[in-house]
């Protein structure tokens, strides 16, 4: 290993350059005499699941990492926690390179595959942590307190003298996602941890993710489907589609381009005052004293900076939003992507 690889000021960010994974597999053709042709002359095909991406991920910040299925999410992840190996390209996370030095990254790194599970099957919850303090070294004194941490946020408690075969998915997630944490990795990878959950669990999962990423610090990629999520958590989203990136952006840059589809609807204190239009907002209709205010084309402003700019140019005694739900802007942003 080079020294370059244990750079310390890297400490939580995530840097992946040109990477790229293909996959071979063999075709089966069908029918009988298929299966025997395959047999004799396999087909081989090959798959670029992840093609030539590049994207960073600051320490401490909490990114997004969204395409359609199959797009390659798990595939990227799956290299940045040294599972699988790239093609070509290159990644560090937190200095390491993780295909080459998996016992170093994975001390360095906590992942949650939201549909499957790293405890052991038929223990009680508490045996999997303790087992995870044992093999990552952590002094008992600090595996009791974040113990108590990830118990205040994530109510585990109740259940972890329970086998984790017999939790349900909400319980096994939670426990899933302390487990990760225990050793006090300074990135996270979450792919799709939410899924399948009901709306409280999801909620106090959130408010977990966001507590570690603000008040601990910690590097986030996630993948997900839900825009909730996206929009609650993310400030950045990377959006990938068949293996390559089509867009890396913040929300409000990608609310910009793809989403310009508010309207700030003010009521003035003065009926009779004149109304001109703002940099990058137009006046769509005026009404006595209710004027709406709209997005001039390219240049239009996110619609808490037009809020802004209509509250401090006028006096109003009223003011309200409509805002294109992300959903709709995701959308629109993988239609112009061709993703969709
Ligand atoms: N081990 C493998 N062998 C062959 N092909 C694979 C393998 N793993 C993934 N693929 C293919 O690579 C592509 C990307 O898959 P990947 O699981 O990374 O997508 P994803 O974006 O995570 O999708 P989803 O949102 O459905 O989870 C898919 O076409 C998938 O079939």
């Amino acid at each position: 290993m080079s020294d370059v690889n244990r750079d310390n000021t890297a400490n939580g960010s995530i840097q992946v350059r040109g990477l790229s994974r293909t996959f071979h597999t063999t075709v089966r053709r069908p029918g009988f005499t298929g299966a025997l042709q395959s047999l004799v002359k396999p087909e081989r095909v090959a798959k670029e699941a992840v093609a030539d991406v590049s994207f960073d991920v600051a320490p401490g910040e909490l990114l997004a990492l969204l395409g359609p299925n199959g797009a390659g999410k798990s595939t990227t992840i799956k290299m940045l926690t040294g599972i699988l190996t790239p093609t070509s390209g290159e990644a560090r996370v937190a200095g390491v390179v993780p295909y080459e030095e998996r016992e170093l990254n994975a001390r360095n790194i906590g992942a949650v595959f939201g549909q499957r599970t790293q405890l052991w099957w038929d223990l009680p919850v508490r045996e999997s942590f303790a087992i995870l303090r044992d093999i990552y070294g952590v002094p008992e004194h600090e595996h009791r307190v974040r113990l108590g941490e990830f118990d205040e946020l994530l109510d585990l408690s109740a259940f972890w003298d329970t086998r984790v075969r017999h939790l349900s998915l909400g319980q096994r997630v939670r426990c899933d996602l302390a487990a990760a944490l225990l050793h006090d990795p300074p990135v996270v990878f979450l792919d799709e941890p939410t899924i399948g959950m009901d709306v409280v669990v999801k909620e106090q999962v959130r408010g977990f993710l966001k507590h570690q990423v603000e008040e601990r610090g910690r590097t986030v990629l996630l993948t997900t489907h839900d825009m909730t999520e996206v929009e609650r958590l993310a400030e950045r989203v990377v959006l990938i589609n068949h293996g390559r990136l089509v867009l890396d952006g913040t929300l409000d840059e990608i609310r910009r381009k793809f989403g310009s589809t508010w309207q700030v609807r003010a009521t003035l204190a003065d009926p009779h005052a004149p109304v001109e239009p703002l940099p990058g907002i137009v006046v769509l209709r005026r009404e006595g004293p209710q004027v709406v205010f709209g997005p001039d084309g390219a240049t239009a402003p996110t619609v808490h900076q037009a809020l802004k700019q209509v509250i401090e140019r006028y006096e109003v005694t009223d003011v309200a939003v409509d805002e294109a739900d992300l959903e709709d802007v995701m959308r629109a942003a993988y239609v112009q992507a061709g993703a969709a």
